[in-house]
Order: structure tokens, then sequence, then C-alpha cells
């Protein structure tokens, strides 16, 4: 999984079209969505997450965690992004990815929003600009078998 953390005043979205042939079902009011004083995190699933999906989630909620307690913020943007990776994993994994991570987070008393998977979306964010604003990880499965 690749993922781009960029702390934000705000990030609002709004779906404009399709990007797969069946994406995920949302209602009218996921249509557009905002969160003010945010840490955005972009992320796109690899191939290689599929191999142990459990890991990702857990490796990605603490990665996510670290930087939010850096930047203290309480208000989380999980951002399906496909643009950050040549190998991305299968649509239906990356959406229960992504899913779980949201999941966990809440569970953890964070204020998230997960903007709607399989669109193109139209979206408008403003990076803080302070040394630790924009930020990446790379995040693999421990047990990775080798092919
Ligand atoms: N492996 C993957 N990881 C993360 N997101 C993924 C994905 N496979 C599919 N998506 C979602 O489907 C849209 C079309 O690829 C993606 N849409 C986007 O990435 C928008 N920025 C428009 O390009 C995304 O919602």
């Amino acid at each position: 999984m690749r993922i781009l953390l960029i702390h934000s005043d705000y990030l609002e979205y709004e779906v404009k079209d399709k990007a797969l042939k069946k994406p995920e079902e949302i209602s009218e009011n996921q249509k557009k969505g905002r969160l003010d004083e945010v840490l955005a995190v972009f992320m796109s699933v690899e191939k290689v997450d599929e191999q142990n999906p459990e890991e990702i989630v857990k490796k990605a909620v603490k990665e996510i965690e670290e930087v939010v307690s850096q930047v203290k913020t309480n208000n989380i943007f999980v951002y399906p992004f496909a643009h950050l990776s040549s190998e991305l994993g299968s649509p239906d994994v990356a959406l229960r990815i992504l899913k779980e991570i949201e999941n966990e987070l809440k569970n953890k008393g964070y204020n998230v929003r997960r903007a709607p998977f399989g669109y193109y979306k139209a979206f408008k964010l403003s990076c803080k600009g302070h040394p630790l604003a924009e930020l990446s990880r790379t995040i693999v499965p421990g047990e990775a078998k080798k092919e």
C-alpha cells in the first residue's frame, strides 16, 4: 500500500462520474463531503497487499495514528486514490481494506470520513505547509509469501 498524508486546512470533494463499472453504492449526501483541520490520507491498495489484508489494515492504522498525533488533529479523511502505484490491487480487496481502516480509526475515537470508492471526484485541498504537512508511507504485508 502507498500512502500520501497531507495535513490540511480542509479537504472537500464532489463526485463527478463513475470510474469503475460497479463503483461503491453511495447515498445522495455522500456525493459531496468536507472536513476542516484534517489529515487527508490518500491510499493506493497494491497487489501485494492481497497476501495479508489484515496485516495491511493494522500497519496502515498504526502509521496514520502516528502522524495524527504528530500533527495534532482528530479529523481523518480516508481517500481512495489509484495514482500512487503501478501495481494496484483489485477494487474488491481495496474497498474492503479501506473500509476496515475507516472502521478501526472510528473505533479508536477519531472523526473519520471516507471518500466514495470507484468514482472520478473533484477535490480541493489546502495543505498547511509546515514540515510534517506532507508525508508518504509504503506498507507491505510482513508475511508476504515469496512467489
Ligand atoms: N487499488 C486501489 N486503491 C485505491 N483506490 C482504488 C483502487 N482500485 C480502484 N480504486 C478506486 O476506483 C477508482 C478507479 O480506479 C479510483 N478513483 C480514483 O483514484 C480517483 N482519484 C479518480 O481517479 C478509486 O476510487
